[in-house]
């Protein structure tokens, strides 16, 4: 999920303004949109904003646009969801050949040994408590449990609260860091905060390119979208410098341009590659340097293909940069999408948005009900 509240309210035309806060100096909590869940900011007593009701048009498009992307979610873990599907369908009984098949099926979609034998043990006492006698009602129990797994990865990444808030984005090489940066952008974008973007990521020049394409394909659909035409979302760059100098730079250039977020892409490195691991560490130091309260996010982007490699990742990166959250990406097309139980299992961190496609649209925040469903259905 993702949350944002600014220190001065700035309605943008296609929002209603929030009400003017009393103190000045204490955050006004932006008006909702279909993103943003409204909260109010940890180090002061605001006030309490009530919501703001949309328009009906624009809950219908919102509405609309929600079910959309379930769609897009389902038919994307389709490959994962049809092996566990499969085990209801057979047969009429509940019985140990169905529990049997189910441990295969969820160690299939790297669930791992851990989560499956915690679901299953779980599930036993589901049937227990509600006396079902039908496979679709132990189906509907699983989700469930699957469900209630994955709630603590549920969680609002917050914006505003900081400015600029730096937040980090890492992971190995592919794992869709620049594409999850283009579209976390469109997210924040559409919420009201001003990005500026860091290539920190200096040795590739492609690298840099496709960064500054995702900031250009991010300010025209803003324009499009006419959220914010005034709200170009920029990038610092510079081909073959220092990575920790560039982030340094923009998180120096995002406080005084008065931005609200910046996100440091940094580039794919293995977690075996020591010297890679420890350059990311100087980015870090550095950016601490540039503002002492950060980096406020450090974050992993996921490849949903990885399966269980992904706990190892996890575990990496946590040691070098004290992770704050995850992103799982290419969870379109992937059978391995019960990695997110091994993850809550054995690590659980805040799982902020995942992505089910290459295109601006196709990153949302994680609902764990929501993507329980999409696993069984
Ligand atoms: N199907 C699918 N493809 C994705 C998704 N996210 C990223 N990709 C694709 O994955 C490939 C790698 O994405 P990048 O964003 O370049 O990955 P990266 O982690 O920045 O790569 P490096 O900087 O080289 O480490 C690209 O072809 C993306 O279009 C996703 O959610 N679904």
């Amino acid at each position: 999920m993702f949350s944002f509240f600014r220190k001065k309210s700035a309605p943008t035309p296609a929002q209603p303004a929030a009400p003017v806060s009393p103190e000045a100096d204490l955050p006004v909590p932006a008006a909702p949109t279909a993103a943003i869940a409204v909260v109010e900011p940890m180090a002061a007593p605001a006030p309490v904003v009530p919501p703001v009701a949309e328009p009906a048009a624009e809950t219908e498009a919102t509405e609309a646009a929600r079910a959309g992307w379930l769609q897009r979610l389902k038919s994307g873990l389709s490959k994962t969801s049809n092996s566990i599907a499969d085990v209801f369908t057979g047969g009429t009984k509940i019985d140990e050949a169905l529990y049997e098949e189910l441990e295969a099926a969820l160690l299939m979609a790297d669930t791992g040994v851990a989560a499956t034998t915690a679901l299953l043990d779980d599930l036993r006492q589901r049937v227990k408590d509600t006396r079902a006698t039908e496979p679709a009602q132990v189906k509907a129990l699983l989700a469930d449990a699957i469900a209630d797994m994955l709630a603590p990865l549920e969680k609002s990444l917050i914006v505003g609260e900081y400015h600029p808030t730096v937040i980090m984005v890492a992971g190995v090489n592919g794992a869709g860091k620049t594409t999850t940066i283009g579209k976390l952008t469109r997210h924040l974008a559409a919420g009201g905060a001003t990005v500026l973007l860091a290539a920190a990521d200096t040795f590739r020049a492609a690298a840099r390119e496709q960064l500054a394409a995702w900031a250009d394909r991010n300010t025209h659909d803003l324009s499009a979208r006419e959220l914010d035409p005034g709200n170009r979302v920029e990038i610092i760059s510079q081909q073959g410098a220092d990575p920790a100098a560039v982030s340094f730079d923009a998180v120096a250039a995002g406080r005084a341009r008065g931005k609200d977020v910046v996100l440091v892409d940094t580039a794919g490195r293995l977690p075996t590659q020591a010297h890679l691991m420890e350059e990311l560490r100087k980015i870090r130091r550095v950016v601490q340097k540039a503002d002492v309260t950060a980096p406020h996010e450090c974050l992993l982007v996921i490849d949903g293909n990885t399966g269980q490699n992904a706990l190892a990742q996890v575990k990496a990166f946590d040691e070098v940069l004290q992770l704050t959250g995850l992103v799982v990406t290419k969870l379109d097309g992937t059978a391995k999408g019960g990695v997110l139980c091994a993850i809550a299992r054995e690590k659980p961190l805040p799982v902020y948005f995942i992505g089910v496609g290459e295109k601006l649209e196709d990153l949302e925040t994680f609902h764990a009900r929501e993507f329980a469903h999409a696993l069984l259905d």
